[in-house]
């Protein structure tokens, strides 16, 4: 069993949800990841996702884009991120998954990316603007590696096709709660939690809901569809204003006891 599933199934025999942070590799220095992961992990997080920034990232809100800015600012790198992955692997026990565009995986080279993530101890892989049917150029790859391919469906997809890609799934399904860019949202679709009912019952895999998330009204009433949360934005701008105790009670409830990894 990989880490991906040996974490749900601990969330699903305590019985509580997923929280899954997002950040912005890079953002404040590449030299404070690791430290950042170890607090998220602290916190509760069920598994991490780590953002490399981009020029061009076509789903990212302004939150996210900024932090993208940043991180290009302070230079960095996807070699220097799968580097700094794989140190903090050594003390991280709970899922990291690499959350990429995939015009910097083709800069780096596909197969170097797959074999490099794999050695870096990464558990998952988000492509966001790699369409299903373009997928053949990596998850062959990913899957002789044992590195989870994590697929995308959101409010437009339809049912037939969410049955599909779910079909296909690994690790667990990201459904993306807006029609639109990641941010947090006050309101949410009328559609959502019955879009999400409906994806919870034909997906093999678990099933995670992210964009626009920020509070704990929003995270207990979409969890009831659901089996966790992916935060982004509201995230993101906690960490620049070293906000750690909002942060903490963010992620306070569903907590994932570190001791339970
Ligand atoms: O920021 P939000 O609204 O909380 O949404 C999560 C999101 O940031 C993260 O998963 C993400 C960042 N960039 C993306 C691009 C596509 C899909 C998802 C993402």
């Amino acid at each position: 069993m990989n880490r991906i599933e040996q974490t749900f199934q601990l969330l699903k025999e305590h019985d509580t949800k997923a929280i899954v942070p997002y950040i912005m590799a890079g953002d404040g220095g590449l030299d404070c990841l690791t430290e950042r992961l170890e607090m998220l992990e602290k916190f509760g997080a069920a598994a991490i996702e780590v953002g490399v920034p981009f020029s061009d990232p076509v789903a990212d809100g302004p939150t996210i884009q900024a932090a993208g800015i940043r991180a290009l600012n302070n230079g960095t790198t996807l070699k220097e991120i799968v580097a700094e992955l794989t140190k903090a692997r050594r003390t991280i026990k709970i899922p990291l998954i690499i959350m990429t565009y995939l015009n910097p995986v083709y800069a780096y080279g596909i197969s170097s990316f797959v074999e490099d993530i794999q050695k870096a101890g990464v558990d998952g892989c988000i492509i966001p603007d790699m369409p299903v049917e373009e997928e053949e150029m990596i998850a062959p790859l990913l899957e002789a590696a044992g590195t989870e391919l994590i697929r995308l469906v959101t409010l437009t997809t339809p049912l037939d096709r969410v049955k599909q890609i779910a079909a296909k799934g690994r690790g667990f399904l990201y459904t993306v709660t807006v029609k639109g860019i990641t941010g947090t949202r006050n309101e949410f679709d009328k559609e959502l939690l019955s879009f999400l009912q409906a994806v919870k019952e034909v997906s093999p895999i678990p099933v995670l809901a992210g964009f626009g998330i920020s509070n704990h009204e929003q995270m207990q009433t979409i969890t009831k569809y659901c089996d966790g949360v992916v935060i982004g934005s509201k995230i993101v701008d906690l960490l620049a204003e070293n906000n750690f105790a909002e942060l903490a009670d963010l992620m306070s409830i569903f907590k994932l006891k570190s001791n339970l990894i």
